[in-house]
């Protein structure tokens, strides 16, 4: 017998790009009527380096999610804070104190987008500020690829397991890290067989995408993200690990909203719009191996559990029945594509 509805405990999104303004008015609602908190990036422009950006960056969020008619409580942005050479450790006890920021973003200098003002030399640099992260459960974030430009785009996160993952755990066994947006066979297995507090998040564009949807009948600029899609073997690597019942590997979105223009553009931005439909997206590539039974743990329990939370009160109920993806959606003054745009996911969350 088919499964024609099934029913997780509410979902959180533990990596997602909510921007500023304009943008943030356009999606927040989209991540509110799947999920019931998420983790919130900082790299807006200028970054969110501090507490007290972080709590005014919150507010503007809520305040979008009240203007969009989403019922106050329904979901709660847990903040972050953008890593960079010059954080001060002072900073790590304050994050904490406000009781609205969970954890650190690293992104490497030049990695990805708005990544400018990010880190040059983390053990270098940011010693300090890791040993107080590490004394006060602060977990570090990672977008793990390197940035050595000599390296080949596709090894950059394989490179970045042996050049930084596997020293900055060594200096600091304690220090909670989340590998985030995973998309290698590499970065699964070792977060599988690492020693101490690691976990990763995975994408719905990688678990559902190899490389070659970039460039099927051309090139198909809204399925590019950093770190960019893989080859088949490397999916397949994810989808091991994402619907295996570990604990370590959890529900991420990094839906990535960039306006149509500069995705469609001579120099496309990285990022998938996937903020409308995760969650139809996560049950297509769960359904596709038969393990919609997984699908709970990862998206509504191991976040929660790796981040010491307590995990949600409500439900939210999936229906076998065919969603056309919208083919683009308002966003400020222009528009935006979701990813799939056009197709039909055989799952949808029920209203
Ligand atoms: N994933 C992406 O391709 N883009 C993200 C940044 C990031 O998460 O690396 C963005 O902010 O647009
Ligand atoms: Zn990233
Ligand atoms: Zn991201």
């Amino acid at each position: 017998m088919t499964l024609s509805t099934l029913t997780i405990t509410r979902p959180d999104d533990w990596h997602l790009h909510l921007r500023d303004g304009e943008a943030l008015a356009a999606v927040a609602a989209h991540s509110a009527r799947q999920f019931a908190r998420a983790i919130i990036m900082p790299n807006l422009k200028p970054p969110v380096t501090t507490t007290a950006q972080a709590l005014a960056y919150r507010e503007r969020i809520l305040a979008a999610l009240q203007q969009a008619g989403v019922a106050a409580g329904s979901f709660t942005p847990l903040m972050t804070l953008y890593l960079t050479d010059n954080t001060a450790p002072e900073e790590i006890a304050r994050a904490r104190e406000s009781g609205a920021v969970q954890a650190v973003k690293l992104y490497p200098a030049g990695a990805t987008t708005n990544s400018d003002a990010g880190v040059t030399d983390l053990l270098g640099r940011c010693a300090k500020v890791l040993e107080a992260m590490e004394k006060a459960g602060m977990p570090l974030l990672t977008h793990g690829e390197a940035t050595d430009p000599a390296i080949d785009v596709f090894d950059r996160e394989k490179v970045f397991i042996d050049r930084v993952m596997i020293p900055l755990r060594r200096s600091f066994p304690a220090l909670k890290v989340v590998f985030e947006h995973i998309t290698t066979a590499d970065a699964a297995q070792y977060v599988r067989d690492a020693e101490g507090p690691i976990g990763a998040t995975l994408t719905p564009q990688h678990l559902l995408y190899n490389r070659n949807a970039l460039f099927q009948g051309g090139m198909r600029p809204h399925w590019y993200c950093l770190p960019v899609l893989k080859r088949e073997t490397h999916r397949q690597a994810l989808v091991e690990v994402a619907t295996s019942g570990n604990p370590r590997f959890f529900l991420g979105t990094d839906s990535a909203p960039h306006a149509r223009g500069l995705k469609e553009h001579a120099c496309g931005c990285a990022g998938c719009f996937t903020g409308l439909h995760a969650m139809e997206l996560y049950a297509k590539a769960f359904d596709d191996v038969g393990r919609l039974d997984a699908l709970e743990g990862f998206a509504s329990f191991h976040g929660p559990d790796f981040y010491g939370l307590p995990r949600n009160a409500g439900t939210l109920t999936l229906v076998r029945e065919p969603l056309r993806i919208p083919d683009e959606l308002p966003f400020g003054q222009q528009t935006i594509v979701p990813l799939a745009a056009g197709e039909t996911l055989p799952w949808r969350v029920s209203t």
